[in-house]
């Protein structure tokens, strides 16, 4: 229950973070309704410091207004959330990152002309000199951000070199190496593979990995349950705006994952009918009653 597996990436992974240990972020039977569209609903989730919480959902079953809520963007409509134990209802994402919520967007909000360096300091730039003569401290911007992205185990030949000149991995790891450098607690990752080929997904990965190392809760959001099981401790599927599966990674194989996330409820019901035509080949599809991960419980997080 409480002994660490190890991830493709060397990476330790637990099985529950410790009895006594209070999760950072926590949602009780949280739900937020837009309108009379009920987006999601009775929602339990706990993230704790030095945990990846993977939510994983297919399109529509709400993750983008569970993240939105955690950063502030929407507000939910049901439920608790809170944050160190203390409820909180943020109007604006910069609340969120008071209290050390960061989110990196799939589209990440870089200019790609810029330079590396420039791009990891936007909007909090280093300066230096007295006022009215203050001006940017370019030298140090380059060298700490140099430092920082090194720290995470990256290296870059330039850190001239425009943003957009990197891979779609590399501009997501310094996305999550500038949010750690900037006092992050909790990381939220929207679909940081989605867009990328399998070497430049492992490269996230690892650095979702080093994140962890470093004491930082993460909530990795995918529709990838590959991805989710190299680096996760523990698991969210959300369906239809509810929460489907909570388990810990003790409690759930990456085989159950995928059936959950291949809509394998769905398969398996479909299994029959699609046996009946001709050129479908329904052998490696799920039986009904296959699914025998455990479902949401009280002990969210800490079964
Ligand atoms: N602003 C909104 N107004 C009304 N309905 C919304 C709004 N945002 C989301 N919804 C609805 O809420 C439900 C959950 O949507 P959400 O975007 O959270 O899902 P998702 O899991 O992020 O999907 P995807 O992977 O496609 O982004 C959907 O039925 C969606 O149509």
């Amino acid at each position: 229950m409480t002994g660490n597996t190890t991830g493709a990436h060397g990476a330790a992974l637990k099985d529950a973070p410790p009895a006594d240990e209070r999760p950072v972020i926590e949602m009780k039977a949280a739900g937020k309704s837009y309108g009379n569209i009920r987006a999601l609903h009775g929602v339990d989730l706990s993230v704790y410091a030095g945990n990846v919480t993977c939510v994983l959902g297919d399109n529509g079953a709400g993750k983008s207004t569970l993240i939105k809520i955690v950063s502030g963007l929407h507000q939910h409509t049901e439920g608790e959330f809170l944050v160190d134990g203390e409820p909180v209802r943020f109007s604006t994402p910069r609340e969120a990152l008071d209290k050390g919520i960061a989110t990196v967007y799939q589209d990440l909000a870089v200019v790609p002309l810029m330079p590396v360096w420039r791009n990891f300091f936007l909007g909090s730039e280093m300066t230096k000199g007295p006022w009215p003569l203050r001006r940017l401290d370019i030298e140090q911007m380059k060298k700490t951000a140099d430092e920082e992205l090194r720290n995470m185990g990256i290296v870059l030949d330039d850190m001239e070199q425009p943003i957009g000149t990197l891979s779609g991995g590399q501009r997501q790891c310094v996305a999550i190496a500038r949010a750690v450098y900037f006092g992050a607690r909790v990381l939220i990752l929207d679909e940081p593979t989605a867009a990328l080929g399998v070497k430049q997904s492992g490269v996230v990965l690892k650095y979702i990995a080093a994140a962890r190392e470093k004491g930082l809760g993460v909530i990795f959001i995918t529709h990838n349950p590959h991805h989710a099981y190299m680096v996760g401790d523990h698991f969210s599927v959300l369906r239809l705006g509810a929460m489907e599966l909570s388990a810990s990674r003790s409690d759930v194989s990456l085989e159950e994952l995928t059936n959950h996330m291949a809509g394998g409820t769905e398969l398996a019901s479909l299994k029959h009918e699609l046996a009946q035509v001709r050129g479908v080949d329904v052998e490696g599809l799920p039986e009904e009653g296959d699914l025998t991960a455990p479902v949401a419980t009280s002990s969210e997080g800490k079964s």
